[in-house]
């Protein structure tokens, strides 16, 4: 295990499961607001790169007036051992959207951690009371929709699945009142309220890139200069992960019926090609200087 912050007590011991785009950002969060993470992923490499990357948003977070003053950083220590987390007090999944791998990392940590321990899933669009099924206590599961970048956008969905008790909702606000986090909590359903919109849109603009309608350039700028998106849905999706985007739309697709959540083919094409966004440096735009990519 790797200390790359000072150690800064805490009512909060946190546990973050998986390193990617969304696993750093809470990290760089908690951190920040001075709440000691462990953070977990499947290999060495994965988690080395995610010190560097929590180093520059934590840089970034500071630049940006996002970050309390005068409280000490939380220290953040990264392992490949799920073990590492059993005295936590609060588990995030933050593990790729693909069902099966979160089923495993879910039963997995609930069966390691001790009763009373808040579990939250940061999943984009799998259903609460569907991961309730996987987990010992489901009543102590609940959603938390944290955007990207987390440190920034003050706002998290809140997904209260039907087995979710008061208690648990009540510890979710303590953690989010930590981290200095508003929420609007919404019922169970596939996608909840943002994705179940933005994650059409996103296809739906592809869609209009792929039949030559307009450039993604285009397709942002009118999203932006007509309707006041802040980056458009194309810019978003670099943001999200394309890969990311495509599982999700998939797990939206099989659960809804919904032919606006069918992945499109210039998505797939762009996974396949490995022009992820922002996080390998190409996707809908180019991110190939150094600075961009360290904002992943
Ligand atoms: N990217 C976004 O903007 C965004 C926003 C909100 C929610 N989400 C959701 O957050 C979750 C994570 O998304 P992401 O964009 O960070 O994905 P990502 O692909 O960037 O990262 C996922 C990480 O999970 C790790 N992982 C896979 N199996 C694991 C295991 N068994 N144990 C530990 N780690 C494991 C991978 O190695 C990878 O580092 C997904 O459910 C996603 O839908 C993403």
């Amino acid at each position: 295990m790797t200390d790359i912050r000072n150690e800064q007590p805490g009512q909060h011991r946190l546990a973050v499961v998986g390193a990617g785009v969304m696993g750093t950002n809470i990290t760089a969060l908690a951190a920040g607001h001075g709440v000691s993470v462990t953070l977990v992923d499947i290999d060495d490499e994965i988690l080395a790169t995610a010190r560097t990357t929590i180093r520059h948003k934590l840089k970034h977070a500071q630049l940006m007036g996002a970050l309390p003053a005068n409280r000490p950083q939380g220290t953040v220590t990264t392992t490949t051992s799920l073990a590492d987390i059993a005295d936590a007090t609060t588990v995030i999944e933050a593990v790729v959207e693909i069902t099966e791998v979160k089923r495993k990392v879910l039963a997995e940590v609930s069966a390691l951690v001790t009763p009373g321990t808040l579990l939250i899933s940061n999943t984009s669009c799998v259903p609460v009371d569907e991961m309730a099924d996987w987990v010992a206590r489901g009543e102590e599961l609940v959603g938390v929709h944290f955007m990207n970048p987390s440190y920034l956008i003050k706002m998290v969905e809140v997904i209260r699945g039907s087995a979710t008790t008061d208690a648990t909702m009540d510890a979710v606000g303590a953690l989010l009142r930590a981290l200095d986090r508003e929420a609007l909590v919404v019922n169970d359903a596939p996608g909840f309220v943002i994705n179940r919109l933005l994650h059409p849109l996103i296809n739906r603009a592809a869609m209009l890139v792929q039949e030559g309608v307009a450039t993604a350039e285009t397709v942002d700028g009118l999203l932006e200069g007509c309707l006041g998106h802040s980056t458009g849905p194309l810019r978003t999706a670099d943001l999200i992960g394309i890969d990311n985007l495509v599982d999700s739309l998939r797990v939206l697709h099989e659960r809804t019926g919904d032919p606006e959540c069918d992945p499109c083919e210039l998505m797939l094409r762009k996974v396949r090609d490995g022009h992820h966004g922002r996080k390998t440096g190409r996707g809908f735009y180019d991110y190939r200087s150094a600075t961009e990519r360290n904002m992943r």
